[in-house]
């Protein structure tokens, strides 16, 4: 199960998810209580290994925007949040960085449909930490689709028996406050997804 911890802010948080296992790391460019700068971001990405992703993850910029921030931070895929149209994904395809679509359960579930590499299916209000009925969305969404809204340590086996992702994206469920994570959460919440399995 590929697992992305999201919108780190520090560079001790950043080792722990590295240190726990997680496949990616997500830093937050968009409006959020978890905001870092493009150069932030880079200082962050710095300190991950080459086997984890680093993710920029915006929503609703402009493509020449999103291409900027991540030109900067150096990130080597970008999530798109908040029904970004096709021709924003094609736009900055000659990147040849992973983008990620990111939707809610309303959306074209097919991973690819907007020429992306992977697919995240979210609650209606990302990183709202809210919870929602994972299992209306099993067996509908194709290819590689992440699993995100709501998760904890405590929920995530539930969440995937539920809806059968092939990977999941967690933010809230490890933290102890808004834009706070614990390493100490992001730890239990590999152990809680490499043992549902
Ligand atoms: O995390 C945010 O604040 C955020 C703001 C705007 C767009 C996307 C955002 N987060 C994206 C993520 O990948 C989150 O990890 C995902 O939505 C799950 O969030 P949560 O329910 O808090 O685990």
């Amino acid at each position: 199960m590929y697992v992305k911890i999201c919108g780190l802010s520090e560079p001790a948080h950043v080792a722990a998810a590295v240190e726990a296992g997680a496949d990616a790391i997500g830093f937050v460019m968009t409006r959020s209580p978890r905001r870092v700068t493009p150069e932030r971001a880079a200082e962050l990405a710095a300190l991950v290994p080459a086997h984890v992703l680093t993710v920029g993850v915006f929503r609703g910029e402009d493509p020449e925007t999103v291409r900027a921030a991540a030109l900067t931070s150096g990130v080597r895929a970008i999530q798109l949040h908040g029904r970004h149209p096709h021709a924003d994904f094609l736009a900055l395809r000659d990147l040849g960085v992973t983008l990620v679509r990111a939707v809610d359960s309303g959306a074209d579930l097919r991973c690819g449909a907007y020429d992306e590499d992977l697919l995240l299916v979210d609650a209606p209000h990302a990183g709202s930490g809210q919870p929602w009925d994972w299992a209306a969305v099993r067996g509908r969404p194709s290819g590689r689709w992440l699993l995100a809204g709501g998760l904890s340590p405590h929920n995530v086996a539930e969440a995937t028996a539920a809806a059968d992702p092939w990977g999941v994206d967690v933010s809230s469920g490890v933290e102890v406050a808004p834009g706070v994570k614990d390493p100490a959460l992001i730890e239990a919440f590999l152990k809680a997804v490499r043992g549902a399995r």
